[in-house]
């Protein structure tokens, strides 16, 4: 069955929130998801991924320090040809997303568009969120 790995920082749950929305999108479309906070992920669990989600809020113009150093230890994985999407959460810029996309499209990656959302996802927020995971599902469906 296809497989999403979905990874994701977040200070105050906005970007929890998102990830979780992601997911509920993409397993409606009936394939495998694993959900990890950065603090629990691992490196391994990407390599039979067929995508990837990344996800950090933006604090003090840049993504969170552990989204950061989980990233950077990739670069010896060989991620080409995945489907890969940056999501987060911000106030007013969008470093994180920014920044997390480049490092993914660096390994390789095929990026959907980036997913910002405005501090806390409302209704409305968590449908695109939602939408986001259908997208990256229908992209790797066999
Ligand atoms: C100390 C601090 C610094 C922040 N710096 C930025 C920033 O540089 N750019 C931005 O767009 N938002 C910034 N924000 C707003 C957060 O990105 C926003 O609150 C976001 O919803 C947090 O997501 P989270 O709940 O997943 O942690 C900052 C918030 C705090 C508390």
């Amino acid at each position: 069955m296809p497989k999403l790995v979905i990874i994701y920082g977040t200070g105050s749950h906005n970007t929890e929130r998102m990830a979780v929305a992601i997911e509920e999108g993409a397993r409606a479309e009936g394939i495998e998801t694993v959900l990890r906070n950065v603090n629990d992920a691992n490196r391994d669990e990407l390599r039979d991924a067929d995508a990837v989600a990344v996800g950090s809020p933006n604090y003090n113009h840049a993504m969170m320090p552990t989204v950061k150093k989980f990233l950077g230890g990739l670069s010896d994985l060989d991620l080409s040809g995945k489907a890969g999407l940056s999501f987060g959460s911000y106030g007013w810029s969008f470093e994180a997303t920014q920044e997390i996309n480049r490092i993914l499209t660096a390994c390789g990656m095929e990026m959907v568009q980036d997913l910002n959302i405005k501090r806390m996802p409302g209704d409305e927020e968590l449908e695109l969120c939602r939408r986001a995971g259908s997208l990256l599902a229908s992209k790797i469906k066999k």
